[in-house]
């Protein structure tokens, strides 16, 4: 069979048994990728209240608005105990952190809150690029053989 016989999906299958697991064909190269972005979120100094659980004593009313509290160092042991399927889960716990904190303040001007959003955007801007590149790694590997019930 001639290359150019092939169709884009086996193409694409082929390329990605043929080459080394590179980025774009491991579907585990998110793990790493998640495990560096929440490295630049821990350098950020805007973390630093988000990086403990909310202490509910000096926030008291944040037990009845919260109602999944979450912060940096839950998802950081989740990450690292292999307890992610996918970045989409990673995903929905950081931005957890974020609607929290939207959703405990009372004025949007405040310090705290503005924190958050200046590190929304980091992580926005980093996160699209980790969940498309493990979608397209997990088209390429589908395989298309049935798979026996
Ligand atoms: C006044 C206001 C508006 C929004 C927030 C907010 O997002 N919080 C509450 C405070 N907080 C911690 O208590 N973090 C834990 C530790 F150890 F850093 F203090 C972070 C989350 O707070």
């Amino acid at each position: 069979i001639k290359a150019e016989e092939l169709n884009s999906t086996d193409a694409e299958e082929v390329k990605c048994r043929g080459r080394r697991q590179s980025l774009k064909c491991n579907p585990d190269a998110w793990r790493k990728q998640c495990k560096e972005l929440l490295g630049l979120i821990y350098e950020r100094e805007d973390s630093e209240p988000f990086r403990q659980p909310s202490d509910h004593l000096s926030y008291p009313d944040n037990q009845d608005v919260i109602d999944t509290p979450m912060d940096f160092s839950t998802v950081k042991e989740t990450l690292e105990a292999g307890n992610y399927g996918s970045p989409l889960e990673f995903y929905k716990d950081v931005r957890q952190i974020f609607s929290n904190s939207k959703a405990y303040t009372s004025n949007k001007k405040s310090r705290i809150y503005s924190m958050t959003l200046r590190l929304s955007a980091l992580f926005e801007s980093h996160i699209k690029n980790i969940i498309s590149e493990y979608k397209s790694a997990i088209q390429s590997q589908k395989r298309r053989r049935p798979r026996y019930r």
